[in-house]
């Protein structure tokens, strides 16, 4: 897939082929996290003390780094949404003229939010290898959770491409969809169970493996370093519906742009 052909983006082929590679990413960013303790104090509003700043620890770090990416244009990319979209620095290298590939309020729609509070909330205590803190592993705690929000928000947010490409593959269908505001119909129409099922069971068999020493892996008690229930769940019951809902919110703002 290449952004500076629209072609090769809007092809719902590559547009799955892309969230394929993407498993591999996030699964790997998971166990990554799984080796840390679960480290609260990353979470916790101001217990590290940093001037004009109120908030964790994670918070600060990642908007650290969402302001040096921003200044080599890392959110000018169409497939990058940032965590703190109001608080980035201009880009130091001139634009990118990207061609058009999605409508002109795209970047409008992000799902950050939702991710992070998931994130803290229901993914590191599940992933995470043990209760408590571990003082020397803040940081490390910090970067390795920022690594995870990314990739997640990346996979999240190419519902944008799977949108569009849908789109322009049946206008007619989604036009009289949009204009009859029928939320439930267009939600209908852009699930594909068949291919839900094939990423929940390939996911089950990336977990497996990446996760499993090579040379347990055909002993009597393979040890996995994330249960590949946790991750089979986790795309279940929050990736794909959420992705879900970024196409149908992009979907829904459609006909704003003519082209
Ligand atoms: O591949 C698609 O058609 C998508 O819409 C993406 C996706 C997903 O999140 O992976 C979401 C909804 C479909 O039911 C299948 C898969």
């Amino acid at each position: 897939m290449d952004f500076m052909k629209p072609e090769t983006v809007l092809d719902l082929n590559n547009i799955r082929q892309a969230l394929v590679r993407m498993e591999d990413t996030i699964v790997f960013n998971l166990i990554e996290r799984s080796q840390f303790y679960l480290s609260p104090l990353v979470y916790k509003s101001n217990y590290v003390r940093i001037p004009d700043f109120d908030g964790s620890f994670l918070q600060w770090t990642l908007l650290q780094q969402e302001r040096i990416h921003s200044q080599v244009r890392r959110y000018e990319a169409p497939d990058e949404e940032p965590f703190n979209p109001t608080k980035l620095l201009p880009s130091l290298l001139p634009p990118v003229n990207y061609p058009k590939i999605l409508a002109n309020y795209s970047k409008e729609v992000n799902v950050n939010e939702e991710i992070y509070q998931f994130y803290v909330e229901n993914i590191v205590p599940k992933i995470s290898c043990k209760e408590g803190d571990q003082l020397e592993n803040l940081g490390s705690v910090a970067v390795s959770d920022i690594e995870c929000l990314q990739s997640i928000s990346r996979r999240i947010h190419f519902g944008k491409f799977v949108a569009e490409a849908k789109f322009q593959l049946d206008k007619q269908l989604y036009t009289k969809l949009i204009k009859e505001k029928d939320i439930e119909s267009i939600e209908k129409s852009i699930t594909n169970s068949a291919v839900e099922q094939k990423i929940l069971e390939r996911l089950v068999d990336k977990s497996r493996s990446y996760g499993t020493d090579p040379l347990m892996r055909y002993s009597q008690n393979p040890q996995s370093k994330v249960d590949p229930e946790i991750i089979v769940k986790l795309y279940k019951e929050f990736i794909i519906p959420v992705t879900k809902k970024v196409e149908v919110e992009y979907l829904l703002r459609r006909l704003e742009d003519t082209q």
